[in-house]
């Protein structure tokens, strides 16, 4: 019988978003610093003299698919062209993730969002245990298997 156990690792970013009809401030364009942490739950890997022995995945395999599927993917899409302002002349120095997710911004919808890049960048989904996205340094969102439908 194989041991369990949980893994978490963290990431940053920095974005911009807003929610159209919100009742207060946050229907206007603002940024936050975001705090990613992506949890797997798994049998710890069992391979005398492999890389992986004692881990249930690699730390910088993990980091690799997040950086790739949300990090950058969010970088490189930044909106450019003659829609985008220069921050030079008053334009947003954060990407906007209204534009980028096409989805009503809400920390809710995004950790949907982003179980779902993840799954598409290959992260194995049997693995993951949970998303959790810190808006700010007082709120998150989060979910796990059962907010899916996988349990
Ligand atoms: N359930 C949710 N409520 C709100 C969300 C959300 O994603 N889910 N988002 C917002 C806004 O995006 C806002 O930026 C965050 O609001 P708030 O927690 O009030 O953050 P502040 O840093 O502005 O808080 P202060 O303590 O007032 O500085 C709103 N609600
Ligand atoms: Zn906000």
């Amino acid at each position: 019988m194989p041991k369990y156990a949980i893994v978490t690792r963290e990431f940053n970013f920095e974005a911009s978003h807003h929610l159209p009809n919100h009742r207060g401030k946050c229907r206007r364009p603002h940024g936050h610093s975001y705090r990613l942490e992506v949890s797997l739950r798994g049998p710890i890997i069992e391979a005398s003299g492999e890389s992986s022995d004692g881990m249930v995945m690699d730390f910088e395999d993990l980091k690799e698919i997040v950086n790739h599927c949300i990090i950058e993917s969010l970088s490189d899409s930044v909106p450019r062209g003659p829609e985008a302002t220069p921050v030079e002349k008053g334009g947003m120095d954060h990407n906007d993730l209204n534009a980028l997710t096409g989805i009503r911004t809400t920390a809710e919808n995004l950790v949907h969002w982003i179980w779902d890049a993840l799954v598409s960048g290959g992260v194995r989904e049997e693995l993951l245990y949970r998303v959790r996205l810190w808006e700010t340094a007082k709120g998150y969102a989060e979910i796990t298997r059962a907010e899916r439908g996988l349990e």
